[in-house]
């Protein structure tokens, strides 16, 4: 289809890490220097380098496409190495419809397509304006997960065709030589169930054949989630499960996708996965405790359809507040193996990027 969707976008390429995420991670450096831990403060160090996605949470931010992709450019032009950046459109309407921590800006109700529309309008004019950077869009995490598993509740099953209406509508208009996409595919704990599988693959055949001739590269599985890619060790949360880790939810769907010719390229998050074991339940999804950050972004994931390995949820930016009364605040980020206090979604939890620091691995 002579778009960035006909091979690893992230081949030959450098993850592209952001200098705002470095001067969150200045914080933490602070602190473990004002604590005088010195190489907590090093191993920090070293993450303000690590590539991770950014998240266009609001359409405030869409002027920082071009900010990023600028930067990305000429560097690629200082460096001579092709910097991979990687964006994570986020902003449907009636967004994270079955949980209250990252409620977005629209609501289905208030002429949300519309405004979502536009948003996406501002990735096409910065991509257009944007041939020479290399350029990876994850779209719409959580949001076809709660289209299988959600639709009893009322605010996802009415917010059901504008979420399909608007990833079509994203999917024809990122459709560029450069750009590559992947859509939000949940993870193993959330789709990879029997009883979910078929049913994700389908809604997924369904989107692409309304976005049709536009295509995709493939999904993106566990992002802002905690599952081993290969676990050596199923997590006992999983019991159960015959696909305990991200490797095999990958290899479970892979089938199904093929059957009904929806591209099956992955890529997988990476990024709070490295310590197993710390969650009571699989559902748990909130700041959890004892994460530590995983295996770095690369393209050696060792299986032939995943693309890479990324950090996509940037650790240290909260899940959500666990302040009871505010008005974001969802029961998961209150709960025993949730770390509190947290901030609100996207914010900075200096404490928890510390320990994500300690809980390295492999160690930084
Ligand atoms: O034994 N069996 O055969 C069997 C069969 C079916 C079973 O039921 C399955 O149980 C699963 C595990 O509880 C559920 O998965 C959870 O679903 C939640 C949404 O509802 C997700 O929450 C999202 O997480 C995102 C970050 O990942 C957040 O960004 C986002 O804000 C947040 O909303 C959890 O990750 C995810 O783990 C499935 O729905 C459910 O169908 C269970 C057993
Ligand atoms: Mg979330």
């Amino acid at each position: 289809s002579g778009t960035g969707n006909d091979r690893n976008p992230y081949l030959g390429a450098q993850f592209y890490a952001t200098p705002y995420y470095a001067s969150e991670i200045t914080t933490s450096i602070n602190s473990f220097k004002a604590a005088g831990d010195s190489a907590d403060a090093a191993k920090a160090a070293q993450v303000q380098s690590v590539g991770t996605a950014i998240w266009i949470d609001v359409a405030a931010k869409i002027p920082n496409i071009t900010t990023y992709l600028d930067d990305a450019l000429a560097l690629q032009k200082s460096t001579g190495q092709i910097q991979a950046v990687t964006f994570v459109v986020y902003d449907l309407p009636d967004r994270d419809c079955a949980a209250a921590a990252s409620n977005g800006e629209f609501t289905v109700a208030n002429d949300g397509l519309t405004h979502y529309k536009a948003y996406i309008d501002g990735f096409h004019a910065a991509f257009a304006a944007h041939p020479d950077n290399r350029i990876i869009c994850i779209i719409e995490p959580d949001s076809l997960g709660n289209l299988v598993t959600n639709l009893n509740v009322p605010k996802c099953s009415a917010a059901a065709n504008t979420y399909k209406a608007g990833i079509a509508y994203a999917i024809q208009q990122l459709q560029f030589p450069n750009v590559a996409l992947y859509l939000d595919a949940a993870h193993a704990g959330w789709l990879g169930w029997p009883a979910n599988l078929q049913p994700a693959a389908t809604l997924f055949s369904q989107v692409l054949q309304s976005a049709a001739p536009a295509t995709i590269r493939g999904f993106s599985t566990n992002v802002a989630n905690y599952n081993a890619f290969h676990a050596a060790t199923p997590d006992p949360i999983t019991q159960g499960s015959s696909t305990p880790d991200e490797e095999s939810y990958i290899a479970a769907l892979t089938p199904h996708l093929q059957a009904l010719n929806v591209p099956a390229n992955f890529v997988t998050d990476t990024g709070r996965n490295g310590v197993q074991g710390i969650r009571q339940a699989w559902g748990d999804w909130c700041n959890v405790k004892g994460a530590g950050f995983g295996v770095r972004p690369t393209t050696n994931t060792g299986v032939a359809n995943v693309d890479a390995f990324l950090w996509v949820k940037p650790g240290g930016e909260s899940d959500g507040t666990s302040n009871s009364s505010a008005a974001r605040y969802d029961f998961h980020c209150g709960q025993s193996d949730a770390a509190q206090p947290a901030p609100e979604a996207g914010t900075w939890f200096d404490a928890y990027f510390q320990a994500l620091v300690k809980n390295a691995n492999p160690s930084l």
